[in-house]
């Protein structure tokens, strides 16, 4: 890969807990694997009255903790030298005089603007960016999720950003589309002649898409407690990801194009009646338990929760797509906190054979199965039925296993590695555009809407469990069953 253009890459939130946990890690992989310009500069921007000194110590502070076995001294202090800071407060004008000075000190190459604050100031940023005259054509904005707390609010902050930056400079991020198995699953689906015609509802019996996660809500509480999982993971990742395995191919890899069949998608999913409230989703919320063999203590007595929240830590969703290729096949949607493993996969249920010669009734437990490992490793297996060495004609379940470990030794770039490496060379692909994400705040919208109405508190879970038991009556009403229920 070549490198970036030289730029300036101005954090807004340059010292919040994205920044420290995901951004500047990922830039500094990026800088020890020479993909950064040479002069290509890191402008952390917040509140905090620090210089860059303060601010290279600050961050450096947090990069041993989150760069663990991959912190070293030496790549450190040469990435740090990129590092400058300018003390900025979003809402007031005058205060972006100090980036000014900053941004005045290079005379080329565009400007990268990432908005890892709360969303209610991506407004006044961008109003205050183009005041000072910091826009340029070739400048870019990255807007971090969830866009806005409903469809509401997310057009009323697309309005006012788009009123500084045109569509084709706006980088909405969701991190799940840098994943490289993600991306594989283009791959995958679009580059090989086989898979196509089994990718439908003659083949296929249902979808299965699970993100769990074995974290709480950690230091985030505060805001997880406004946002919950429908706002956090559904709406987003949980669809994009929905959208990559059911979208029609694209007439190429072009980010219109890829963009045009993802919207397709979500417009054709069937919305939610508030009847269907009840009977196709299930939200849940932890109690205490135990995770990775410690105890754990429930959802309302975490840190910055408030004691009788009714936020959801989980939701499993049965989501139905109305076209000719999907019509009937389930796409089943599970996401939560506490959960007993950290697993993020896509299963596809294939039909069970239509008559079985081996005496055996063809049973969909034996049916072929596909499951794209995102999380913890990632994999592609195939399970498929194979014969029982020996004199009779028994059939066993094999798994063919494709390990991107170890197909590709080289090291993959991490999901905001590989995101900001597009941004900085100006590559929407994998960036979401505003009508998609408008279409999954519409589809959302009134699933939210069906709770708040029904009265009732989430279900609860344990923690370190699948979820309440209600997500495997979810599936049991259609005669299935989790993948790792199986
Ligand atoms: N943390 C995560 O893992 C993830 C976060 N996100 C999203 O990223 C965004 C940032 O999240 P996160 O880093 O966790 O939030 P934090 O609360 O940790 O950080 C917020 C940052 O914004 C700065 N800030 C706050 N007010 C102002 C202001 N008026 N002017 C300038 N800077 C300001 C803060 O610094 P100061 O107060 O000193 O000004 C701080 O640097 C959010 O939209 C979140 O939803 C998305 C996915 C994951
Ligand atoms: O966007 C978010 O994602 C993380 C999970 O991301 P992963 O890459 O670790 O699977 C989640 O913990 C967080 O709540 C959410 O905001």
């Amino acid at each position: 890969m070549a490198p970036t253009r030289p730029l300036d890459l101005v954090i807004f939130g340059g010292t919040g807990d994205l920044a420290m946990r995901k951004l500047l890690p990922a830039l500094y992989h990026l800088h020890c694997d020479a993909l950064l310009a040479p002069d290509a500069r890191i402008v952390g921007v917040a509140r905090d009255e620090l210089d860059d000194a303060g601010y290279r110590a600050l961050s450096s502070e947090h990069a041993r903790r989150f760069l663990g076995r991959d912190f070293r001294s030496e790549d450190w202090e040469s990435f740090s030298t990129r590092l400058v800071y300018a003390p900025v407060d979003a809402l007031q004008a005058d205060s972006f005089a100090a980036l000014t000075r900053r941004l005045d000190e290079r005379a080329d190459g565009p400007r990268v603007f990432y908005l890892s604050t709360a969303p209610g100031l991506f407004s006044a940023i961008c109003r205050n960016l183009d005041a000072a005259g910091l826009i340029g054509a070739d400048s870019r904005v990255v807007l971090e999720k969830p866009l806005g707390h409903d469809l509401a609010s997310s057009r009323r902050i697309n309005d006012e950003v788009g009123r500084h930056f045109g569509e084709e400079q706006i980088y909405r991020i969701d991190h799940y589309l840098g994943k490289e198995p993600v991306q594989n699953l283009l791959a995958l689906r679009f580059g090989n002649a086989l898979i196509e015609p089994l990718w439908r509802r003659e083949w296929v019996r249902d979808v299965q898409i699970t993100v769990a996660e074995q974290v709480g809500v950690e230091s985030r509480g505060d805001f997880y407690d406004r946002v919950g999982a429908m706002r956090d993971m559904v709406q987003n990742h949980l669809l994009q990801l929905l959208c990559i395995v059911a979208m029609e191919p694209p007439a190429s890899i072009n980010p219109d194009a890829v963009r045009d069949e993802k919207l397709k998608i979500l417009r054709a999913l069937r919305p939610f009646t508030p009847g269907d409230v009840a009977a196709r989703s299930v939200r849940g919320q932890y109690r205490a338990g135990a995770s990775a063999g410690q105890p754990v203590p429930g959802y309302v007595d975490e840190p910055g929760i408030a004691r009788e929240s009714a936020t959801e830590t989980f939701v499993a969703l049965k989501a139905e797509i109305d076209t000719w290729r999907w019509a009937g096949v389930p796409f089943f949607l599970r996401t939560g906190k506490r959960m007993q493993e950290k697993v993020a996969e896509i299963v596809i249920n294939f039909r069970a054979v239509p008559h079985s010669i081996f005496g055996v009734p063809a049973s969909p437990l034996h049916a072929n199965r596909m499951v794209i490992r995102m999380q913890p490793e990632e994999t592609v297996d195939l399970h498929l039925l194979a014969k029982q060495p020996g004199d009779v004609m028994q059939l066993q379940p094999v798994r063919l296993n494709l390990d991107f470990a170890e197909a590709f030794r080289s090291r993959r770039l991490e999901a905001y590695e590989r995101l900001l490496m597009d941004v900085m060379r100006g590559n929407l692909t994998l960036f979401v555009r505003r009508d998609e994400q408008e279409a999954a705040w519409r589809w959302v919208e009134p699933i939210l809407a069906g709770w708040e109405q029904s009265g009732e508190r989430p279900k609860p879970y344990t923690a370190g469990t699948w979820g309440p038991s209600a997500s495997s009556a979810l599936l049991s009403r259609d005669g299935l069953c989790w993948h790792e229920e199986i």
